[in-house]
């Protein structure tokens, strides 16, 4: 067998990438992950994730692919007993690939370009010493990569305020603040994989922010920094007075922040992160650095967000993958068809109502609710009445120990035959629920008349995740 016979000191079988790419036909299906080489022939139609996606990448690489579903515990052990030997060291760079940017598809209304913008953490609450980490080299090398986006004024970068890190799974981020000074609409977050998340934009009120139990990731928008009374509870009491010092240090270094910008725009090669914040900072420095991960527990490196000039690119694998799960109607008038259509979801929603009553009854109702593997969007009914000044949805992942606003934004007006107004929301649910866990969550409505909700008769509307086969588990 030549060179398939070679083997590393220990004992490990090494394969060349030409012998791998052989691999890939109707009795043979070889693929690579982190360069350990799997025999995934008689696994095909097992794969939950299913056979098409591991027949993709036959013969090679599927690294990428591979982390990008957050593949559980499970999942990799799983794979060890697949395990053939591991890709020649010798043929590893030709399976490297420069490192790509790209974003997951947001819905239509947060569809809006991006800009490079990069963030400082300045408050760092409830973080454990274990997400300690190096990563401001790493991020230094990755965001330099990115910061080849348009040539366009960026006077205001965007700056990480607040970080409420979730103790139990570290990895993850529960809360993230941004301030800036536009408005935006969305917000990326990138890993150093290339993976992104998009969270929905959303006016979080400040004030009731805590410490999520999963991750989470949530923006504040609109210009103004919270005040440090708004932080989440953790963190705060004897780490007051060094929060306010670090704030004085941060507005020292926003000017350095904003020269930097002003040279970025002149010459593109410049590290990304301004040389006197890098180097100012010495490596004894008690100042805590943050390892970024995203909710699917992969670093982040960086920070986009969207402006309005220019599309973001979004790759055909994604969009694969988010076709692989399309969503689900679940129900069109009030929910009756939801447990018996749905039986992988158990639900406690009300006996159904017609919506035009409920609205009337209530002023504000859910009328319609769909999931998909990664959201659940919903359309609310409102009766307008006097000024509207906002609708949305309140949602707990850890059963209202804390709890997140999201508005919903205004869809269709008063159609003829029906009562009210349309909004839509969307929820991101979290890729690390435990079987066990639901979203619970309520619709409202604040006008000038007041605060109206749709509460599910005090029971709030739940939506249950439900473990499938054995391992794998989904919101769909
Ligand atoms: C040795 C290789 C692999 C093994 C043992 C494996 C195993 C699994 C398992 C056990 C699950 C259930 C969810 C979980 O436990 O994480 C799963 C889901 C999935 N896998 Fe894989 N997988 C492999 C490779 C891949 C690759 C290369 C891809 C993509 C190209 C992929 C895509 C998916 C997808 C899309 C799902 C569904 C995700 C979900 O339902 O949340 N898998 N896989």
């Amino acid at each position: 067998m030549g060179e398939t016979s070679e083997k590393s000191p220990s004992g490990v079988k090494y394969f060349r990438l030409s012998e791998i790419e052989e691999q890939k036909s109707i009795k043979s299906t070889w693929i690579i992950i982190n360069y350990k080489v799997y025999d995934v022939t008689k696994f095909l139609e097992e794969h939950p994730g299913g056979e098409e996606v591991l027949r993709e990448h036959a013969g090679g690489d599927a690294t990428e692919s591979f982390e990008d579903v957050g593949h559980s515990t499970d999942a990799r052990e799983m794979a060890g007993s697949l395990l053939m030997g591991e890709l020649h060291p010798d043929d590893r760079h030709k399976i490297e690939k420069p490192q790509e940017t790209w974003v997951t598809p947001v819905a239509d209304e947060y569809r809006r370009s991006f800009e490079m913008s990069f963030l400082r953490v300045n408050q760092v609450s409830s973080a454990t010493d274990a997400i300690v980490d190096q990563t401001r080299d790493q991020t230094r090398d990755q965001t330099r990569d990115q910061t080849s986006g348009p040539d366009q004024d960026v006077e205001a970068p965007a700056h990480l305020s607040q970080l409420h890190l979730d103790n139990e799974h570290f990895t993850t981020i529960s809360v993230l603040t941004i301030t800036h000074h536009e408005n935006v609409d969305a917000a990326v977050l990138l890993s150093r994989r290339g993976h992104a998340v998009v969270t929905p934009w959303f006016r979080s009120t400040a004030a009731r922010r805590g410490p999520m139990s999963r991750s989470l990731l949530q923006f504040h928008a609109g210009g103004e920094s919270p005040s440090p009374g708004q932080t989440a509870e953790n963190g705060r009491g004897e780490n007051e007075e060094a929060d306010e010092e670090e704030d004085l240090d941060d507005e020292a270094d926003a000017s350095q922040l904003e020269r930097f910008m002003r040279d970025r725009r002149r010459a593109r090669s410049l590290p990304a992160y301004p040389a006197a914040l890098l180097d100012g900072v010495p490596e004894s420095d008690s100042r805590k650095r943050v390892k970024f991960a995203d909710s699917m527990g992969l670093d982040l490196a960086s920070v986009k967000h969207f402006s309005a000039l220019e599309e973001p690119q979004i790759p055909s694998k994604v969009l694969s993958r988010h076709r692989s799960f399309p969503p689900q109607e679940l129900f069109t008038d009030l929910c009756h068809s939801f447990t018996s259509s749905l039986d992988r979801l158990v639900s406690c929603f009300p006996e159904p109502l017609d919506t035009e009553r409920r609205v009337q009854l209530l002023r504000v109702c859910l009328e319609k609710i769909t999931i998909t593997h990664f959201e659940v969007r919903g359309q609310i009914r409102v009766l307008c009445g006097r000024r509207v000044k906002e609708v949305g949805v309140r949602y707990t992942f850890n059963d209202w120990l804390s709890h997140v606003d999201a508005q919903a934004l205004h869809v269709a007006a008063e159609e003829s035959g029906t009562v009210g107004e349309r909004f839509g929301f969307t929820v991101y649910t979290p890729p690390f629920m435990d079987p066990s866990s639901a979203v619970h969550f309520a619709v409202y409505l604040k006008s000038d008349e007041g605060e109206f909700w749709d509460n599910n008769e005090g029971r709030n509307y739940t939506l249950r995740y439900r473990c499938m086969g054995g391992t794998s588990a989904a919101f769909t």
